[in-house]
């Protein structure tokens, strides 16, 4: 996108916006083994709070901990990508960034298991 298109605003500029980020969520899904994981295991995940009908305070709290899941794996592809732009051979400095963001993303997982236990553990106990 050269420099004129960048300060043009408008409905087409936002629709063309609309379609890179489309361009990129569909790089992560089909090329990226972790951002697989993380939709299958979101999947069972709403599965699950259908099927034991968890409240609706609990749905948002899971909605939001599975977009800031997603969205963390889709930045943290981001972040590999532009160190493999600016590195190609082994630096101790690429190491580093993609391990910290690597760390960001399984923070976040971690917390999210947290959250997934203490929502899903007494609708579960209750079934027996
Ligand atoms: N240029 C590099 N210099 C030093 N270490 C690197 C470099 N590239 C990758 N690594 C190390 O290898 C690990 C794996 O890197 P890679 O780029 O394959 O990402 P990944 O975590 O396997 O993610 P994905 O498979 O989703 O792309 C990094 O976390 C880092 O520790």
């Amino acid at each position: 996108m050269g420099l004129e298109d960048r300060n043009r605003k408008g409905i087409r500029r936002l629709f063309r916006s609309f379609g890179y980020a489309m361009s990129g969520l569909a790089y992560v899904c089909k090329n990226e083994q972790n951002m697989q994981v993380h939709l299958v295991s979101a999947a069972l995940v709403i599965c699950a709070g259908w099927y034991l009908a968890i409240p609706l305070t609990h749905w948002l709290v899971l909605l939001l901990v599975i977009g800031g899941m997603l969205t963390l794996e889709i930045m943290n592809t981001a972040i590999e990508r532009t160190v493999d732009l600016v590195v190609e051979a082994y630096h101790p400095l690429a190491k580093r960034a993609k391990d910290i963001a690597a760390a960001a993303v399984f923070m976040f997982s971690l917390f999210a298991v947290i959250i997934g236990l203490f929502i899903f553990i007494p609708p579960i106990v209750k079934l027996f």
